[in-house]
């Protein structure tokens, strides 16, 4: 929402015509001077930036980060021409990149606003204000507008208090040195870089002091702005341009990275302190263990670029979204490293997901075998499989496994069963013959949202997870136990078995 509304619209002008606001204070050389700077800067990018607002990486997992963009029109992303080069579009994208989920991005920010909008825009934002991290830009129409510094760092610590009390994490971007604008003539020029380096100084420790994390945008970005002004501003001169936005949203990305930490770390403290107050443990809901599963893969799971493109490739190709979790890809990651396998069996590939994330595991000699049924699948797994760059340690095998399998030596350190169900005990029967003695199986989804244990159904699915599991607890061959997930694909589970040598028992 970048359209300029109401009393906002009304307080604040075109940056270039602000400097006509000093001039008209200043009179003289100083007037002249204001008169150039609106000649040379006009207004060649209207004063609408493109609309960024939507949810960024919908194909990541978990639940969405709440951003919003707030200010003026840095934050606004004015002289970006498509959504993902603004400001806010940058940092929705970097923001999901390197926490692996979706970025819900809503903008506050209102073109020539100055700081005493802000109180305004969040409300303009409604339920949307309700966010997990709020950008905050703004500053240089307060300089080109005259308005003393202490004024204009007191509203921003106003909307900074505010969105604090709503548990909302802030990011300030501090006024950019207006010296670096070189259509500006001199000494208007030194003029705005000596109230813009105020201004900043005022609301680095206004900001700080009401809980925002702030990042000056002189020191971090201000240099590349000087050094290369032709590359890093738009058309106007004056306000950035994508690669502008992009070192601009580099300078602030890890700043919001911690905020988004802190708020999340903030949010699960709040919700344990409200278990004990409540008395005992809380039952989990859907809607709380999502939150749980996103706060654990969010703190555990370190980003993997191609995992993340793995899914985004196999659900456009329009295969089912029924990989394992983050969490669980991990887990089988660790599993891998425990027992130093070098040799792994998967069945049931799909689109090469938690073999991407088992061979991550393997040293440069190990190897992977993965069988999947559907050529298909097999053709996006191994798209993926290479763009990961474990192509040289993963084999997918295409056919019915209980047709492949006979052909499969060993020995395997871990196998890992994740296809139909209903044959689950022919692949434990082939696992205990390729497993070495030591080695690891795990079959996943044996819980199947409880009904594993419901003796009413008759879902032939659920009958060979019973009969697998029944195999493993009976087969002298192995030692068995299973663990409940509950994550963002529900409630199931997973079996985790030692093969065993039958004689040593
Ligand atoms: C749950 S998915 C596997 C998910 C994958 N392990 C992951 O986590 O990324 C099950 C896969 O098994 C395949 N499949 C089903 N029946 C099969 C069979 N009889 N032989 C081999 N693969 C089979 C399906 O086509 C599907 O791709």
């Amino acid at each position: 929402m970048t359209t300029p509304t109401g009393r906002i619209a009304a307080a604040v002008g075109g940056v270039a015509l602000s400097f006509g606001a000093v001039a008209v204070a200043s009179h003289g050389v100083l007037s002249r001077q204001a008169a150039i700077a609106r000649d040379r800067i006009g207004k060649p990018l209207g004063e609408l930036a493109v609309d960024a607002d939507r949810l960024w990486r919908r194909s990541y997992q978990g639940e969405p980060i709440r951003l919003i963009m707030l200010g003026d029109s840095l934050a606004a992303g004015l002289g970006a021409e498509r959504p993902k080069d603004t400001l806010g579009g940058r940092l929705a994208r970097g923001l999901a990149h390197r926490t692996r989920r979706p970025v819900r991005l809503r903008t506050g920010a209102v073109v020539g606003a100055e700081s005493s909008t802000l109180l305004e825009q969040i409300e303009a934002l409604g339920d949307d204000a309700r966010a997990d991290v709020a950008v905050i830009v703004v500053g240089g129409n307060d300089v080109t507008h005259r308005v003393p510094a202490s004024r204009a760092a007191r509203s921003l610590a106003d909307a900074v208090s505010l969105l604090r009390s709503s548990g909302c994490a802030v990011v300030v971007g501090t006024c950019p040195d207006l010296g670096a604008l070189r259509p500006v003539p001199q000494p208007l020029r030194t003029f705005a870089s000596r109230a813009s380096r105020a201004l900043a100084a005022a609301q680095e420790s206004a900001a700080s002091a009401a809980g925002a994390r702030v990042v000056s945008l002189r020191r971090t970005v201000g240099p590349v702005f000087v050094d290369r002004p032709e590359e890093m501003f738009s058309l106007d001169r004056f306000h950035p341009s994508p690669l502008g936005y992009r070192r601009t949203a580099d300078a602030l990305l890890p700043s919001v990275l911690g905020a988004v930490d802190e708020a999340t770390s903030a949010r699960m403290l709040a919700r344990a302190d409200a278990v004990r107050l409540g008395g005992g443990m809380a039952d989990p809901t859907p809607e709380s263990w999502r939150r749980i599963d996103s706060y654990l893969t969010h703190t555990l799971v370190e980003p993997d670029d191609a995992l993340a493109a793995a899914v985004a490739d196999q659900n456009a190709a329009g295969l089912p979204p029924i990989e394992v979790s983050p969490l669980s890809a991990k887990f089988l990651q660790l599993l891998v490293r425990i027992s130093s396998a070098q040799r792994v069996l998967e069945i049931g590939t799909l689109g090469g997901y938690s073999a991407i994330a088992m061979a991550r595991a393997l040293p440069p000699e190990g190897r992977l075998v993965s069988i999947e049924a559907e050529p298909d699948n097999a053709e996006v797994a191994r798209r993926n499989i290479e763009r990961a760059g474990v192509d040289d340690r993963v084999e997918v095998r295409v056919g019915r496994a209980a047709e492949v399998l006979p052909h499969v030596d060993g020995p395997f350190d871990l196998v890992f069963i994740d296809a139909d169900k209903e044959s689950n005990t022919i692949y434990l029967e082939h696992a205990a013959r390729l497993a070495r003695v030591g080695g690891v199986v795990v079959v996943d989804n044996v819980v199947r949202s409880g009904r594993v244990a419901d003796p009413a159904t008759e879902d032939e699915q659920i009958a060979g997870v019973r009969r697998g599991l029944e195999k493993l607890a009976r087969d002298p061959r192995f030692d068995a136990t299973a663990l409940q997930t509950l994550d963002a694909k529900g409630w199931d589970g997973l079996a985790i078995a030692i093969r065993v040598d039958p004689e040593s028992r």
